[in-house]
């Protein structure tokens, strides 16, 4: 499941960047200078405990929340994001749980992620194929189970052809053999991807570098390998899971 590594290295300041974020909620530190950089094409992971800051961080770069310190660059050029701004800025967001409109069909729930991009409605098919759900097309999100209704929210934001996708938790919910197709799925993406997420076997398998964050502090950064044998992060969160 190992995603192939780009022929090129993006330039230094391509894609998204963090520079020294802080968040502050009243007297709660949720994030304390945590920079992090997701280039084109990589698949980058937010990992730590629960309360490690992993929601806020994905909610910083969304627009939902706004730091108290640092700044965002896209491509180099300072970014304010705003949730209503996001998909012209070509991004896209999958969020926890599914989030679909219930009374739209799985078609029509990917044809409104298509037409909110500005993309032909026709799109959504070529999404749906992507993401296997192409069958449920005509069925609504209520009567189908929990692994395809979270592939079609995935479907809905592909459709975007984002840049960066975001994707909140996708693995939640979700059993051995659906985390394992998700995977497949995550590293045939072309677009860079930051993961937030608690399922290890997911995060290993597709990201090219992870993010390990405990009490809103960045305690460990490296390649999936790296990040496994780091004693600090073993101690602190892995465990025998590792
Ligand atoms: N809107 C808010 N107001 C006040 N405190 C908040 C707010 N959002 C998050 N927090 C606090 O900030 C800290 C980080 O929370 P966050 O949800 O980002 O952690 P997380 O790593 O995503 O946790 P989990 O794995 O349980 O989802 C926690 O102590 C949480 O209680």
């Amino acid at each position: 499941m190992t995603r192939p590594a780009p022929a090129t290295d993006p330039a230094p300041d391509e894609g998204l960047s963090l520079h020294r974020i802080g968040v502050r909620f009243g007297g709660l530190v949720a994030l304390d200078d945590v920079s992090l950089r997701v280039p084109p094409g990589r698949t980058v992971g937010v990992i730590g405990p629960n309360g490690a800051g992993k929601t806020t961080l994905f909610n910083v770069v969304c627009g939902f929340v706004t730091p108290t310190s640092g700044r965002i660059t896209l491509d180099g050029r300072p970014l304010r994001p705003r949730p209503h701004r996001l998909a012209r800025l070509g991004i896209a967001r999958t969020l926890q749980g599914v989030g679909l409109f219930a009374g739209l069909t799985v078609l029509e729930n990917v044809m409104v992620g298509a037409e909110h991009a500005g993309h032909r409605p026709e799109s959504a098919w070529e999404a749906l194929e992507r993401c296997g759900v192409a069958p449920h097309a005509h069925a609504h999100p209520g009567g189908l189970p929990y692994a395809v209704r979270k592939r079609v929210a995935l479907a809905r934001a592909l459709v975007a052809q984002p840049r960066l996708l975001l994707l909140d938790e996708p693995a939640g919910g979700l059993g051995a053999d659906e985390i394992g197709e998700l995977g497949e799925l995550i590293t045939g993406l072309s677009c860079a991807v930051l993961l937030v997420e608690h399922h290890m076997d997911l995060v290993m398998a597709v990201c090219d570098e992870i993010l390990v964050l405990d009490f809103g502090k960045p305690v460990a950064h490296g390649t999936p390998a790296q990040i496994r044998t780091d004693e600090a992060v073993v101690d602190a969160y892995l465990g025998a899971a590792a």
